[in-house]
């Protein structure tokens, strides 16, 4: 079974603002709500194509309760800890002329409630994959991947981990499957600059030379890395179309690479399917649909580098 783990799920509430000003009334032209947070986009793509999966995390309070029914209307399975204290997050994103993010907090996460969540965690069986998607709520260990991962190494559980800084250079001595930073957040983790192709290759290396076995390097409209456990390289195309809303085009991307990836057995499809589930995230108002992302895979170009 494939599984994902989202600490700190969110209500995405996505507005359009024609020109957002600070200190002022703002009015809204468009408006919608989705179900949130990295793991939970990674969980509704996987079953849109075809991939059965199980969300994990926590929940909490009337947003908590919204996050299950739309998992559930969509019928997608999950295995939520219910968080006594707080609620879960609303998470804004304002499309004007650039895009604004203003992410909330989160639930207060008992000792007791991790203690539950880890029970869920033992569950996992030799064959099982485990998605680690997006930032760890304040209230929990920021070493808290590491935990999981550390309870996992026995047993053949493949691992993926979206996670940026300190959380994901942390979890690579446990060696996950993949781990997908952008180009950004790798450059953040080096604390440099990225100016080609050749610097993004260098330190894509360095994380699989500090342990993970496949790096893979989203660079928004500029395409992917990929750096394979054989030390290939590969590189993709995107796909063309409009910008509607990017937001959970890197967890399309995740989810596109592990369908692909158990489909073929090949890393080359699989970043052809990430690519293509990335962009039609892009290209659409709320995550992709499975027809849209069909419709633009045969677009992306794969060209093996090394
Ligand atoms: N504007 C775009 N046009 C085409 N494809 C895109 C676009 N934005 C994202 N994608 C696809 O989605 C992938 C992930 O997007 P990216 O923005 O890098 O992720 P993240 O949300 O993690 O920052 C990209 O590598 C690319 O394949
Ligand atoms: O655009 P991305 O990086 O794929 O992820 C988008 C998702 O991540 C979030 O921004 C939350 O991210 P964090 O968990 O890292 O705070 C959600 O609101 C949104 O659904």
């Amino acid at each position: 079974m494939i599984y994902t783990v989202t600490l700190n799920p969110s209500i995405d509430y996505v507005i359009k603002v024609d020109k957002l000003t600070t200190g002022n009334i703002n009015r809204v032209n468009e408006e919608h709500v989705y179900p949130g947070g990295k793991g939970i986009n990674v969980t509704r793509i996987l079953k849109s194509l075809d991939n059965d999966n199980i969300a994990l995390g926590f929940v909490s309070g009337f947003t908590g309760d919204y996050i299950i029914n739309s998992l559930q209307e969509l019928n997608l399975k999950s295995d939520f800890i219910k968080v006594k204290e707080g609620f879960t997050r609303i998470n804004v994103k304002v499309k004007s002329e650039e895009e604004t993010e203003i992410n909330g907090q989160g639930p207060k996460i008992s000792e007791e409630e991790l203690n539950q969540f880890y029970k869920v965690i033992d569950k996992l069986v030799d064959g099982d994959i485990l998605i680690l998607s997006g930032s760890i709520p304040s209230c929990l260990d920021e070493r808290l991947y590491e935990s999981i991962m550390k309870k996992v190494e026995d047993r053949d559980i493949k691992v993926i981990v979206d996670a940026t800084k300190n959380l994901l250079l942390n979890v690579l001595k446990y060696k996950p499957f993949l781990i997908k930073p952008n180009n950004h957040e790798l450059a953040e983790m080096f604390n440099v600059e990225l100016n080609s192709t050749e610097d993004v290759v260098f330190y894509a290396r360095k994380l699989k030379e500090m342990g993970a076995q496949n790096v893979l390097i989203s660079m928004g409209k500029d395409g992917a890395l990929l750096v394979t456990e054989n030390d290939e390289i590969f590189a993709s195309s995107v796909a063309k179309g409009e910008v509607v809303n990017s937001v959970g085009a890197g967890d399309s991307m995740v989810a596109g690479f592990i369908a692909g990836y158990l489909k073929s057995n090949s890393y080359e499809e699989a970043l052809r399917l990430g690519a293509a589930s990335g962009g039609a995230t892009a290209f659409s108002s709320d995550l992709a649909t499975r027809e849209f992302i069909d419709k633009l895979v045969d677009e992306i170009k794969i060209e093996k580098i090394k």
